[in-house]
């Protein structure tokens, strides 16, 4: 399973320094929303500047305009882009499109989506490469929140998934044994008082 780090900071500088501490022990550094568009995609630019082994991952997490949205991220330097699971059909494989034009991937958020299982069967038929079984900042604060839905709607689905909604320790070897391809966390590096050692410990418990 990959390791993959959420900057969700606002500047460029951030996190170009949150990268080089986390980038020894993750698979994947992704540009948070806030980040890209707070920054712009200037901010992809540089972390794969920064990072060329690295696979970077633009959340642009679109909603419209599927084909010119990845278009513009993948020149910009991103190996994968995320598209919104509640968008069109149409929307998906125009990013889908352009994805094939560069070379590189589109990942389908299904944040806010409600029944995961079924709408990944069908992106992934439209061509991404994988889904993400995500549960966003605001949804993990509601009453109520379990982390176990996603691991349970990631196996249900028969294709190949992300899991992300505040992976830490405690948590990332259920989401290992659910079979995710990929693990993102977020909070629980950038969060934590050595981004470096907290990036190591989640590496640790899934290798
Ligand atoms: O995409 C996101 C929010 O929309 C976050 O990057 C994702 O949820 C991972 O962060 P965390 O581990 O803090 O939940």
């Amino acid at each position: 399973m990959k390791l993959q780090f959420a900057m969700d900071t606002l500047t460029t500088e951030a996190a170009l320094e949150l990268a080089a501490a986390a980038a020894p022990h993750v698979d994947i550094l992704e540009l948070g929303t806030p980040l890209i568009k707070s920054a712009g995609l200037s901010a992809v630019t540089a972390i794969k500047d920064a990072h060329p082994d690295k696979i970077v991952f633009a959340d642009m997490k679109t909603m419209d305009a599927g084909e010119l949205e990845a278009d513009i991220a993948f020149a910009a330097g991103a190996d994968l882009v995320t598209v919104l699971g509640s968008a069109g059909d149409s929307t998906i494989a125009g990013a889908v499109a352009a994805a094939k034009k560069h070379g590189k991937g589109v990942v389908v958020d299904l944040i806010g989506v409600s029944d995961k299982p079924a709408r990944a069967r069908e992106v992934v038929a439209l061509g991404a490469e994988f889904v993400e079984m995500h549960a966003g900042l605001d949804e993990q604060a509601e009453e109520g929140f379990t982390f176990s839905t996603l691991l349970r709607d990631g196996e249900a689905s028969g294709v190949p998934f992300s899991v992300a909604g505040g992976i830490n320790t405690s948590t990332i070897e259920s989401v290992q044994s659910s079979g995710a391809e990929v693990a993102v966390a977020g909070g629980a590096i950038y969060g934590a008082p050595d981004v470096g050692t907290a990036a190591q410990q989640l590496r640790a418990a899934i290798v």
